[in-house]
């Protein structure tokens, strides 16, 4: 069958931000790479091809799995996103960076053993409700669990947050990959998160039949931000698109704080009861919270995990708002420094 935009992961969400002349003249195309100056489109046809980027497109405005429309020579704009994920960039001059965008399902992966970890998970978590991703939880090494039964890691995930899947797996069995299958079919863009060795690798070589080395696409121009190379997307044998980038693995929370609201959404509404509004929920007289602490309705480890994530979502996000300020503050002083010099010379 000849592919299709769907093969792409195009929909109407899509279709709907054209006006008829685009349609006529221009060309849908996926990002499947962010270099400096150029980008790489994936084609309906699943070619891949270089277009240099022009007039005011940047390279840090666009992200792999972005959709946009080009002429054929030139990128013409990037479309409105369905999703996105983004990080704080490293470096002093703090900045969001796109990590990736569409992407519907967020595959959360972790293992049966000391890997496991309730903060870990849940901080992935608030990350994917924040960008509007499905959060599903895969749990590897379902054959040959440690410490506690796979049953009782499945069972400790589950109740971390209702809203995601929690599947059991032995990611080296292609039984197992299978049941992974629905969340990657045409038209169905995810993505992997986990630490080192969870098995993310063996689940990408299990969906793609591709070995996806991620150290080899690493390409850090000289600020220290990654840019990344052509082979950022990866076709699946169940049509859709497996997205993986050097930033994916390195996901730092920001910007975070609806998604950590709504993961904790039991602790936000007891703090909305709380007698005062800025309340610290410790020893504060009339908070809800540490009252259903007392009445052993909320657990005081999932408590203190909660103030963990907003102040680091905090921490990381004001980072970010105070290099702004700078900036802001910087070209001001510079424009008075300027009309100041111009003053004198009279002009
Ligand atoms: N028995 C078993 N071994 C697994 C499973 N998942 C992964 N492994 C093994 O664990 C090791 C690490 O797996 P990888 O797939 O390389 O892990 P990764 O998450 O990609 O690690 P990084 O590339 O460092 O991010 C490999 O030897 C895998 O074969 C599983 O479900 N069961
Ligand atoms: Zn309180």
């Amino acid at each position: 069958m000849h592919p299709t935009l769907s093969d792409l992961g195009w929909s109407q969400f899509f279709t709907d931000q054209l006006d008829s002349n685009e349609i006529d003249t221009l060309t849908p195309v996926r990002l499947s790479g962010v270099r400096r100056r150029s980008v790489v489109a994936l084609t309906a046809d699943l070619d891949r091809k270089e277009i240099a980027l022009t007039g005011d497109h940047v390279a840090t405005d666009m992200a792999v799995g972005d959709f946009a429309l080009t002429d054929g020579e030139r990128l013409i704009r990037v479309l409105d996103r369905k999703t996105v994920i983004s990080r704080k960039a490293a470096g002093l001059a703090a900045q969001a960076q796109l990590i990736a965008a569409n992407i519907d399902t967020l595959i959360i992966t972790t293992s049966c053993n000391q890997d496991f970890n309730d903060a870990r998970l849940e901080r992935y978590l608030a990350i994917a409700i924040e960008a509007e991703t499905t959060p599903v939880i895969a749990i590897t090494k379902a054959d040959k669990p440690e410490g506690l039964t796979a049953e009782a890691y499945a069972e400790r995930a589950k109740a971390l947050y209702d809203g995601a899947d929690v599947l059991l797996i032995n990611a080296k069995s292609p039984d197992d990959i299978a049941r992974l299958e629905g969340y990657c079919g045409t038209g169905q863009t995810i993505a992997l998160v986990g630490s080192s060795g969870v098995g993310k690798s063996t689940i990408a070589r299990g969906l793609t039949g591709e070995d996806i080395a991620v150290g080899d696409i690493r390409d850090d121009d000289a600020k220290g931000r990654h840019t990344t190379t052509a082979r950022s997307m990866h076709r699946m044998h169940a049509g859709g698109w497996l997205i993986d980038t050097p930033g994916m693995r390195e996901l730092a929370l920001h910007d975070a704080s609806e998604g950590i609201a709504t993961l904790f959404e039991d602790i936000t509404d007891l703090a909305a009861q709380c007698k005062f509004s800025d309340c610290q929920h410790r020893t504060e007289p009339g908070c809800a919270v540490q009252r259903a602490v007392n009445a052993g309705t909320l657990d005081p480890e999932r408590l203190e995990r909660w103030r963990k994530l907003v102040d680091e979502d905090t921490h990381n996000s004001e980072t970010i708002a105070d290099a702004r300020e700078r900036g802001r503050k910087f070209s001001k002083m510079v424009k008075s420094t300027m009309k100041a010099k111009k003053a004198r010379r009279g002009e």
